[in-house]
């Protein structure tokens, strides 16, 4: 199946267990993976035919600012659910990065893969 990937984009959201973490947005980084047909892209080269990734990455920022979780888990899943029901699309995998949170760590984060 073909992919259309987006690589470390920058959203903010609120998120965190601890009452720390709810005072403000935090900056998590987001991979994307969305799995869908692009030949007709690629045979019109017209991106009418195609999933625009600059609005899938525009979609992303704005839900991730308007949300509010504890997991992140929690903020994958609808971040998934919001693709789901904007674009035509068969399987997204996203991954949600949080740096530097952990002393001991660069970043943790959560992969999620769902299929319609
Ligand atoms: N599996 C997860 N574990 C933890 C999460 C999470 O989102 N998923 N979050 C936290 C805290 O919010 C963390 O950011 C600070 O310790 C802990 N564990």
């Amino acid at each position: 199946m073909d992919k259309i990937i987006i690589s470390g984009l920058q959203v903010e959201s609120l998120i965190g267990v601890y009452e720390w973490e709810r005072e403000a947005p935090t900056s998590l980084l987001l991979d994307v993976e969305i799995s869908t047909d692009l030949q007709r892209a690629a045979d019109s080269d017209n991106v009418a035919d195609t999933i625009d990734y600059a609005a899938v990455a525009e979609l992303l920022m704005v839900t991730a600012k308007q949300a509010s979780f504890e997991l992140l888990e929690a903020l994958a899943s609808k971040l998934i659910d919001t693709l789901f029901s904007h674009f035509p699309v068969q399987q997204i995998s996203m991954t949600v990065i949080k740096p530097g949170i952990l002393p001991t760590a660069r970043q943790v984060a959560v992969m999620l893969t769902r299929s319609r």
